[in-house]
Formats: C-alpha cells, sequence, structure tokens
C-alpha cells in the first residue's frame, strides 16, 4: 500500500476558488491518501477581529491561552468541518481528526529557550497513533488532521501544520511506502520570488544552501523544506512542494536529500 499525505495551508484555504479545485481533485486522488490542513491566515483574522494582535516567530505562533481557545476553535472547529463536509459531499469519506482524538499525535509542550511559545507542542517522534491511522484507511476512511495537538495530560497544543504533515508521512513510511506533497499557491519553489513561472525542478541540500544565503528562499519555505528534508531522512519516499491548482499532475518542485 502506498499513502499520500498532502498539507494545504490558509492561503488556500481562505481562497474559495482556488479551494474548491484542490478539494475536487483531492477527492479524485487514487489510492489511501491523508489531508493535513493549517489556516494560520485565518486564525490571524479571527484573532485581530477579537482585539488580539498575532505574534510570530521564526514561522511559529506565540500561543497564549486565549489564542490557545483561538486556534482550537478555528482550526479543529470550523476549518476542519467545513474542509470535511466539502469532502463528504465529493463522494470522499472524510474522518475529522485533532491530534487528541484517538490519541493520534502526542506532543510536548515546546520548552522556554530564548522565546516563550506558550501552549506550541513538537510532536513526539513516536507520538503517532499509526495502527489507528493504517485501520481507518483500510476501512475506506480518508482522516482529515488539523494543527492541534495534546501532550496526553488535557493539554491542547498548537503545532505548525507543516510539522504535522512531515511527522504523520514519516511515522507511516514504518508500514507503508508514503509520498508527501506540500500544496500551496505558488507552483513550487522560486528561483526569482516575483516570477510565478521561475520554478526550480529540484531542490537538494546544496542548492538549499545556496538559495538561502542568497535570500532566494525565505520566510515559511525555509520551515517547509527543513520538514521536507527531515521527512525524506526518517523514510518518506518522495517530497514534492507544488500548486494547490495542480495536485494530479506531475509538477512544482521535488525535493531531493
Ligand atoms: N523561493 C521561494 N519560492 C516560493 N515561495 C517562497 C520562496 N521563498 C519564500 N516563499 C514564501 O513561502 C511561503 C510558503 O510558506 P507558508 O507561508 O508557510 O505557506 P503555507 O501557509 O501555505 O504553508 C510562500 O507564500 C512564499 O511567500
Ligand atoms: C505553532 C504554529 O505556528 N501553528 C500554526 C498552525 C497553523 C498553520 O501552520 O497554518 P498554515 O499551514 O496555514 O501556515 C499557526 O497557528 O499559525
Amino acid at each position: 500500500m502506498k499513502i499520500s499525505v498532502i498539507k494545504i495551508g490558509g492561503n488556500v484555504i481562505d481562497h474559495p476558488e482556488k479551494l474548491e479545485k484542490f478539494l475536487t481533485e483531492f477527492a479524485k486522488l487514487e489510492g489511501a491518501k491523508i489531508l493535513v490542513h493549517g489556516g494560520g491566515k485565518i486564525a490571524s483574522g479571527l484573532s485581530k477581529q477579537m482585539g488580539i494582535t498575532p505574534k510570530m516567530v521564526d514561522g511559529r505562533r506565540i500561543t497564549d491561552a486565549q489564542t490557545l481557545d483561538i486556534v482550537t476553535m478555528t482550526y479543529a472547529g470550523l476549518l476542519n468541518k467545513k474542509l470535511v463536509a466539502k469532502l463528504q459531499s465529493l463522494g470522499c469519506n472524510a474522518l475529522g481528526l485533532s491530534g487528541a482524538d484517538a490519541g493520534v499525535i502526542h506532543a510536548d509542550k515546546r520548552p522556554v529557550k530564548t522565546v516563550d511559545y506558550g501552549f506550541v507542542g513538537d510532536p513526539r517522534d513516536d507520538g503517532v497513533n499509526t495502527s489507528f491511522l493504517a485501520t481507518a484507511i483500510k476501512t475506506g476512511v480518508v482522516p482529515v488532521m488539523c494543527a492541534i495537538t495534546h501532550d496526553g495530560e488535557g493539554q491542547l497544543l498548537n503545532t505548525n501544520a507543516d510539522t504535522i504533515a512531515s511527522t504523520v508521512a514519516k511515522a507511516m513510511s514504518s508500514v507503508s511506502d508514503v509520498d508527501l506533497v506540500y500544496c500551496f499557491e505558488k507552483k513550487g519553489v522560486l528561483s526569482d520570488p516575483s516570477d510565478d513561472d521561475s520554478v526550480i525542478e529540484l531542490v537538494n541540500p546544496e542548492n538549499y544552501t545556496a538559495y538561502k544565503d542568497k535570500k532566494v528562499i525565505t520566510d515559511g519555505m525555509i520551515p517547509k523544506l527543513d520538514n521536507a528534508f527531515e521527512a525524506l531522512e526518517k523514510g518518506v519516499s518522495r517530497v514534492v512542494i507544488r500548486s494547490s491548482n495542480d495536485l494530479l499532475e506531475p509538477s512544482g518542485t521535488e525535493i531531493l536529500a
């Protein structure tokens, strides 16, 4: 069995036409599959509406108790259930899960070093309930996982969705062949961020370092690629970064360890 782990972020979820196209293609994707979603942009918008200014450090949200409530409502509630309902309407038997449901992702609260991230969780390497996910997939269910995890002692935690995707992909590679596809609003990793057609076909550790040094690869693309390399090192067969509009096309940037 091969499992495709597909991730979409908030920029796509917040764009109705892009989301519709992506979910229609995801529903058509053959074989075993898992959807992981973020929604950072939507949580930031709701946070501002509630009078709380979002704070991000190195691509991670500083998550105080009030922010944890907002992200839980947004990711595990509103967005997860909207995605599940839409997939159900497309004939895909989606099952929405936070990391607490069926103990599917156990994380540790990030220790305070120079930055106190608050209720942010780093998933444990052995923290994924792979047997539950494998059984669910065998019954034809499609897990739809959000960016909320738990510590096993009743505490919910906020975890970057790219990290959830690589954690689940790594863990499932112990029971199956796994492909990981990060879908976003651009056509791939670009050599000129202002030219959407300048897709780099292959990123390896050597050109990654050079592009980072030249400030061609910046911001959210750095943790995404770090997660991609880590996934390949820990058993994932293939990692691709492509447009959410081209899920079913051979396209985008392939990552090589
Ligand atoms: N070289 C690059 N090619 C493409 N995107 C890049 C590049 N460098 C930085 N980025 C930024 O990385 C972002 C994707 O990361 P992120 O914001 O975390 O997306 P998502 O929320 O979809 O996971 C893009 O929206 C883009 O602004
Ligand atoms: C700890 C942390 O930063 N969590 C992320 C989880 C959502 C996410 O990753 O959403 P995108 O994929 O849309 O960026 C956040 O709250 O923004």
